[in-house]
C-alpha cells in the first residue's frame, strides 16, 4: 500500500500536459486573418489561453483594438475552430518528462484524469493523436458538464474525482481557471512555470510551483 498522500491527480491539458500553442497559435492567426488582421506572435497568443477558445479569440480580436460582440466572436470562433482541429495535433507535444510523471504517479497508486476547458471531443482526439489515452481514467472537457459549468467552476474536477473513486486529490495546472477551479472543489493546487499564464506567473495563487515534470511527484509528496 503506497503512502502517497493523494488517490487521484487532475491534469490541465493546454499548457500543462501539452505544448498546444504551436498549433492553437496558427489557428487564432487563421481567424485573425480571415478577419483582415495581421498575426499575433506566437509568444503573445500563449497567454491567451486558458479559458476556452472563444476568451482566446476575443483576447486577440481586443489586441486588434476590437470590441468585438458574442455573435463576432462566435462566427469567427468556427472559422478557428475547424482550422484548429484539422491541424490539432500537427505541431503539438506532450512537455518534456509528462510521461514518465504520469507513469511514476500510477506506479505510485494514482487515478489520472484531464480537466481541460478545451472542449471535450477535441481535447480526446489531441490526447488520442499523442498516445496518451492509456494513461487517464477520465477526461473531462469545458462543455461535458454543460453550458457555463467550465473551469473555473468545480464541477469537472469533481465528477472526474468521482469517476476515479477518489478520496484525495489534487489539481495540476498553468493558469487563474485551475486555480480558481481547484480552490472551488476544495483541492490543492500544483503550477507550472512554463505554462501558458493568463497572469505574471507569481500571481497564480497556487500552493506550489514547479519547473520541470520531474519535480510533480515529489511537489505533491510534500503537499499532502
Ligand atoms: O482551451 C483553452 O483555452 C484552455 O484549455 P486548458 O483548460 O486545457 O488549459
Ligand atoms: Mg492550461
Amino acid at each position: 500500500m503506497s503512502d502517497f498522500p493523494f488517490d487521484t491527480i487532475l491534469f490541465d491539458l493546454d499548457g500543462t500536459l501539452v505544448d498546444s500553442n504551436r498549433d492553437l497559435a496558427p489557428a487564432v492567426n487563421h481567424a485573425l486573418a480571415f478577419a483582415g488582421y495581421e498575426p499575433i506572435p506566437e509568444s503573445e497568443i500563449r497567454n491567451f489561453i486558458g479559458g476556452g477558445a472563444g476568451l482566446m479569440l476575443r483576447r486577440a480580436l481586443e489586441a486588434k483594438g476590437e470590441q468585438p460582440s458574442d455573435e463576432r466572436v462566435a462566427e469567427l470562433n468556427d472559422v478557428l475552430l475547424t482550422h484548429y482541429w484539422a491541424h490539432i495535433a500537427d505541431n503539438t507535444v506532450a512537455f518534456d518528462g509528462v510521461i514518465a510523471a504520469l507513469d511514476d504517479l500510477a506506479a505510485k497508486g494514482c487515478k489520472l484524469a484531464v480537466c481541460t476547458n478545451k472542449l471535450e471531443q477535441p481535447a480526446r482526439q489531441l490526447i488520442e493523436a499523442l498516445g496518451m489515452t492509456r494513461h487517464f481514467a477520465a477526461i473531462y472537457g469545458g462543455d461535458t458538464c454543460g453550458p457555463g459549468r467550465g473551469k473555473p467552476e468545480p464541477d469537472m474536477l469533481l465528477a472526474a474525482i468521482k469517476d476515479c473513486g477518489g478520496t484525495r486529490a489534487a489539481m495540476v495546472g498553468d493558469s487563474t481557471y485551475d486555480v480558481r477551479a481547484a480552490r472551488n472543489a476544495g483541492v490543492p493546487v500544483v503550477t507550472l512555470s512554463f505554462g501558458y499564464h493568463d497572469v505574471p506567473v507569481g500571481d497564480l495563487g497556487g500552493d506550489v510551483l514547479i519547473d520541470h515534470f520531474d519535480d510533480l511527484p515529489a511537489a505533491l509528496a510534500k503537499l499532502g
